[in-house]
């Protein structure tokens, strides 16, 4: 769910690197992470069938989707797992571990902070802020909570370019603004609000109430077909 779109649905792209579209880069996680499951149960090559199967898509789909990577497979063989996981890594730019500020540190911020697989993925959390002085300088796991005044510096310091926000929707566009205006380029957001930033600025926004609720549009529509038409009742 991006919240910035560029009109095009391509993402942007630099000279050397492929225009992707944006579903084609909402899938690549999932094909990585199909990858690694194949490459820690030793298979050497898959092909787009089982690839797509152990991702979730369809094949054809799944084709395309790497072909735009200038990644075709060999007939007969397969895609080389070890290369695939290679060349998608590099185009997420997953070859150097991304620090990332985790601002809320609440409920979800603790249980986000305590999660272990962000750093097998890519990412690590590099500082974690809050604005209640009651957590600032609490222990979490080997971090400590740091006063969200010292964001500027802290980013800086760290090379931090993603944010997350963890706190009440209610501060979640001031502390957007505040990540902004220290160099956070990207942010993946919790609060249940939109958030406004500038141009060149990214945001996902993460919401499991939404996915319930499309969830019970399909409870509701699936009770809807099994129903029994009013007049075959009591026939
Ligand atoms: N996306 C989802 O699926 C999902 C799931 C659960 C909760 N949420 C949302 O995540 C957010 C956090 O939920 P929670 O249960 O952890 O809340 P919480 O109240 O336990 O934690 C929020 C934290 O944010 C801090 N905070 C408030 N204003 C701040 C500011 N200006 N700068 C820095 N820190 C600030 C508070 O001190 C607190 O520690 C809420 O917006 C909630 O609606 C989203």
């Amino acid at each position: 769910m991006s919240q910035r779109a560029n009109g095009s649905g391509f993402a942007t792209a630099g000279p050397d690197f492929p225009d992707l579209p944006e579903a084609t880069v909402a899938r690549l996680p999932e094909y990585l992470r199909a990858l690694h499951n194949l490459a820690e149960d030793d298979q050497d090559t898959v092909s787009s069938e089982g690839l797509a199967a152990a991702a979730g898509v369809n094949s054809a789909k799944l084709r395309k989707d790497l072909s735009h990577l200038g990644s075709y497979g060999t007939r007969g063989v397969g895609y080389d797992v070890q290369l695939l996981i290679e060349q998608i890594e590099q185009v997420l730019g997953l070859h150097e571990s991304r620090a990332v500020a985790l601002v809320g540190i609440g409920n979800l911020g603790h249980a986000l902070a305590g999660y272990a697989g962000f750093a097998t993925r890519g990412f690590h959390i590099a500082a974690l802020f809050d604005a209640d002085p009651h957590r600032v300088g609490e222990r979490v796991g080997t971090m400590t909570v740091r006063d969200i005044a010292e964001v500027e510096a802290v980013v800086d310091a760290e090379r931090i370019s993603i944010g997350v926000i963890a706190t009440p929707a209610h501060a979640a566009q001031r502390v957007a603004d505040r990540l902004v205006a220290a160099g956070v380029t990207s942010i993946l957001n919790f609060a249940p609000c939109v958030l406004v930033v500038p141009d060149g600025v990214d945001v996902r926004k993460v919401d499991l109430a939404i996915e319930l609720q499309i969830l019970s549009f399909h409870e509701h529509r699936k009770s809807a077909l099994t129903a029994l038409p009013a007049k075959a009742v009591g026939q």
